[in-house]
């Protein structure tokens, strides 16, 4: 089983939760999200960001990793709901992070701030 393969399959359910695609409020988690619109699952992900951030603060005291893999998940979860509200899937994400591959952080700054110096100079 590989992740992108799981991620895929999950994007696939979403995708048949959408209102066009007859998901039912009533029956289904992610199409009550979906039929409440932006505000109900972009407020999800900022708490299960928050969730995620604390659980990772426990794991340095010693706290069980294995909720830090819960937050992350529900995480991931809410913000593919996101994505496919906006016409986006993992796919886009995963292309994104592959183009990025490669390029340090520090270097992609340094470009960026060279990048904003000359457009704030023209
Ligand atoms: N991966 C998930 C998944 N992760 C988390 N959740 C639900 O997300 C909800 C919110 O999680 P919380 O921990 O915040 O729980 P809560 O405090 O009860 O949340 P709220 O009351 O704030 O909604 C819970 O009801 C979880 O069960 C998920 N619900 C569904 N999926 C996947 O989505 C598929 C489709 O789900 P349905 O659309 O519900 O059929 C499922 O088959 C799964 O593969």
């Amino acid at each position: 089983m590989s992740s992108s393969e799981v991620l895929d399959r999950l994007a696939a359910v979403i995708e048949s939760r959408k209102p066009a695609s007859g998901g039912d409020p009533q029956r289904s988690y992610v199409a009550r999200l979906l039929h409440k619109g932006p505000d109900a699952f972009l407020k999800k992900i900022g708490e299960e960001a928050c969730e995620t951030v604390m659980a990772a603060k426990d794991c340095d005291h010693g706290g069980d990793r294995s909720r830090l893999v819960g937050e992350v998940a529900d995480l991931w979860f809410h913000s593919m709901i996101a994505l496919a509200h906006y016409g986006l899937g993992p796919a886009d994400v995963v292309a994104e992070l592959a183009r990025r591959e490669g390029l340090g952080g520090l270097q992609e700054k340094a470009m960026r701030a060279i990048g904003e110096s000359d457009s704030s100079a023209a």
